[in-house]
């Protein structure tokens, strides 16, 4: 089946169309942001790619009912829709995409592909919040996890590079890109990750702040200060782009590099979380094999996969710097004989997004 694939992020939307043995006929990426007209014009010029048998939309939140992926009928469509305000960033820019691209193709079956499906299988102790069960029941309030897609295209390929089958290895996987969570990979199920029942959580992000203290946004209520505006403020105006004027990691680098200090604090701020999440990922695995970097940070900032593996040295970690330099690609950068491996994976969600829709389509299962 040929599959043209939706990935839309938080700054910027990706569409792939995979032939049937998955080669790549074509590939658009579009930076978001109040680009609608943009990304409508996009969206409409895929009726003149060659036709797709089927489109898998990213969906970063499944919620309670979704775990794999499915046919999008109009049953699912309501309950994506009454997801949307879970994924302020991602759901509804996924929901439109998918709007535009029934007009463009009509008659084209989609199937909606989860971020939250990874990590459907988290164990309970890491699932779980310390909160009273009513709440939890009523709500769904439990540790959901995203970048799934990612973390489990990561996974398959870090070992495919290490010759070796997931079930034997115990991976910290960093999705590392305008949002950013690390997961805690146990013989290839997720056994835990930074990010909780919405995207939020966990890591400074490109405009997120990560795990703040919850006292927080409550004594901001109690202050007077709209739940609205708390809201912009921690999708929109918190992270790299509340402590250095830019969410883009490429120019914080520059500006850092040009001895701006606001932007070197900003780095340090990013990094000490980073080092801390990725010592419970280990944590929670008891132990480390493999550390894996993808997204667009984690792909093309050698310096960063440096720090990071300096901090984790204590655990085995080694980083050859020529080959961290070097890195395109999928690569192996840490030194023959490392206790852990460190490797760089190109992010495609579009293979995982194409793999569950033709599953979907098939009833097959995902690989
Ligand atoms: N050479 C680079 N060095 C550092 N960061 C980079 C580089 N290239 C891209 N990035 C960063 O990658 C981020 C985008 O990653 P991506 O995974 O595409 O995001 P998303 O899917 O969340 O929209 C941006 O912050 C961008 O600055
Ligand atoms: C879940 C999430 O934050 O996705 P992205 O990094 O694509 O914005
Ligand atoms: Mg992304």
């Amino acid at each position: 089946m040929r599959i043209l694939t939706v990935n839309p992020g938080s700054s910027s939307l990706k569409i792939s169309l995979l032939e049937p043995d998955d080669a790549l006929h074509t590939r658009i990426e579009l930076p978001t942001g109040g680009a609608d007209r943009q990304a409508e014009r996009v969206l409409a010029q895929v009726a003149r790619l060659p036709r797709p048998d089927a489109v898998g939309v990213r969906f970063v939140h499944g919620g309670r009912d979704h775990t794999r992926p499915v046919l999008i009928d109009e049953e699912v469509t309501k309950r994506l829709y009454a997801l949307a305000d879970l994924a302020p960033l991602h759901q509804p820019q996924s929901l439109y995409a998918l709007g535009e691209i029934r007009r463009a193709l009509p008659g084209v079956p989609a199937v909606a592909c989860f971020d939250t499906a990874f990590h459907a299988d988290l164990p309970d102790a890491a699932a779980t919040y310390a909160l009273p069960v009513e709440w939890r029941e009523r709500f769904g309030l439990r540790r959901y996890g995203f970048h799934g897609l990612s973390h489990a295209y990561a996974t398959r390929r870090a070992a495919e590079l290490l010759g070796a089958a997931p079930s034997g290895l115990r991976m910290v996987v960093c999705h590392l890109g305008a949002g950013a969570s690390l997961a805690a990979v146990d013989g290839g199920r997720s056994v835990d990750t930074t990010m909780g029942f919405t995207p939020l959580d966990g890591l400074v992000m490109a405009t997120r702040a990560g795990a703040i203290d919850p006292g927080i946004p409550l004594w901001l209520l109690a202050h007077g200060v709209p739940a609205r505006e708390i809201g912009d403020v921690l999708e929109h105006r918190s992270g790299l782009r509340a402590l250095a004027g830019t969410g883009d990691m490429r120019r914080l680098r520059a500006r850092a590099a040009s001895g701006d200090e606001a932007a070197e604090a900003a780095l340090a701020v990013y990094h000490h979380r980073l080092r801390a999440a990725a010592a419970a990922m280990t944590a929670a695995l008891g132990g480390l094999d493999a550390l894996v970097f993808t997204g667009g940070v984690g792909e093309h900032d050698p310096d960063l996969r440096r720090r990071l593996v300096a901090g984790m040295a204590h655990l085995g970690a080694e980083i050859d710097p020529a080959l961290n330099a070097a890195a395109r690609g999928d690569a192996l950068i840490s030194p023959a004989g490392a206790r852990v491996a460190t490797i760089v994976v190109t992010a495609r969600e579009d293979l995982e997004i194409a793999a569950g829709t033709r599953s979907a389509l098939t009833g097959t299962a995902a690989p």
